[in-house]
């Protein structure tokens, strides 16, 4: 394997210095950008896309022939388990995610079970493919869905307003939830690990949903199989620590309960105070975060000014990632990223001079 020439998004996830922030953003590689566009219609579907190694490759390096982000991510997607699971995932236009066989009775639930990774080599197949092409550029991200947010999705039937199904069925019969969430923890445990061996240098859990739940709710049905499958993961592969960033999306509530699941960064959305957020998790975690992504729609000099605010709330010293507090926007101007993407260098600097 060749030389990594910028591991500055490695060392700050490990609260190691670097000469500046280094950042990447969620969904970065996607319809914002007229390239990706132009490739999405050569593959056919999205799902086309996501299988297709060369294709997959091409669009995960189309961002950074753009700018000069910090890391790379996997182009997939979270739902590609509960689809080797068999519940089969389609993406109707316009609609979103959707399963057609939905987890909708306790015979379903109970039939459940850890998909064989070789439904999913395709996956592993394109890791193995970009980190040949980014050779040593920057580290490739690997990446699943936490156990929560998948139940949702596999509950639901697709995305939800409400969760209403997800949570009748929490209330009314809790151990069938927790079923769901044993097999998806083992089932992602054994992905990720996948991606780790096929080259995946770091490995982030999207737990999109897990601020749904109340209080306690979120310890018990989200926290505790996250907690559960950064136990399971290979920490150290090649030589190198394999950094673990959990992302609870609302979850600035917990991060002292996220800190203690084991990992080894915290993924912010933009809710979150970043002074705040440092006080409280100390020096057990590393941060990322967490611009709002609708501050992109914004006129570059506002762009800035975001910017410069977040450094000053994180301050001096090692261990933030910057990034968006959630995924960016399909509307987002592609030259407001350029503006982004040089501001958080450029204004990060003063920061790590010591
Ligand atoms: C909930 C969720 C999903 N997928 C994902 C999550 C968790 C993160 C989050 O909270 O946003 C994760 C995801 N999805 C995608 C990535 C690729 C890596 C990256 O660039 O960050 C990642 C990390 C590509 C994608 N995943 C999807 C696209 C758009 C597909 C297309 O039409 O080309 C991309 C680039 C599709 C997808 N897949 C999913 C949704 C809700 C959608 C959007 C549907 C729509 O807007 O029409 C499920």
């Amino acid at each position: 394997m060749s030389v990594l020439q910028n591991d500055t998004f490695l060392r700050a996830l490990m609260r190691q210095p670097t000469e500046h922030t280094p950042l990447w953003l969620m969904r970065q590689a996607g319809r914002y950008l007229p390239e990706y566009r132009a490739t999405r219609q050569r593959a056919g579907s999205f799902l086309d896309l996501c299988k297709n190694t060369e294709l997959a490759t091409e669009v995960t390096l189309q961002p950074l022939e753009r700018y000069p982000l910090d890391a790379a991510i996997l182009f997939s997607d979270i739902l590609t388990v509960p689809d080797a699971m068999g519940l089969g995932l389609y993406f109707a236009e316009g609609e979103g995610p959707k399963f057609e066989r939905p987890l909708r009775d306790e015979a379903a639930i109970r039939a459940l079970s850890v998909p064989d990774m070789a439904e999913l080599q395709y996956v592993f197949d394109a890791v193995s493919s970009i980190r040949r092409a980014l050779n040593g550029r920057v580290p490739l991200i690997g990446f699943s869905g936490s156990p929560f947010t998948l139940a949702c999705y596999m509950v639901e039937g697709g995305g939800s307003d409400t969760f209403s199904r997800i949570k009748t069925l929490m209330y009314d019969r809790p151990e069938l939830l927790h079923h769901i969430l044993a097999v998806n923890a083992q089932a992602v445990t054994a992905y990720l690990n996948a991606q780790i061996q096929a080259g995946a240098q770091a490995v982030q859990l999207f737990d999109s949903w897990g601020g749904a739940l109340a209080y306690g709710k979120y310890q018990e049905f989200s926290l505790a199989y996250m907690k559960q499958i950064v136990a399971g993961l290979i920490r150290e592969h090649d030589g190198r620590r394999v950094p673990v960033i959990v992302f609870t999306k609302g979850g600035g509530l917990w991060l002292e309960d996220i800190a203690s699941t084991g990992c080894d960064a915290i993924g912010l959305d933009w809710t979150v105070d970043l002074a705040d957020a440092r006080r409280r998790v100390g020096d057990k975690v590393a941060l990322q975060g967490n611009l709002d992504p609708n501050a992109l729609f914004a006129k570059p000099a506002a762009i800035e000014a975001e910017v410069a605010r977040l450094m000053a709330s994180y301050g001096e010293g090692a261990g933030h990632v910057f990034n968006l507090g959630h995924g960016i926007s399909q509307f987002t101007p592609p030259e407001h990223v350029t503006a982004l993407v040089d501001a958080v260098h450029r204004l990060s600097r003063p920061y790590h001079s010591n």
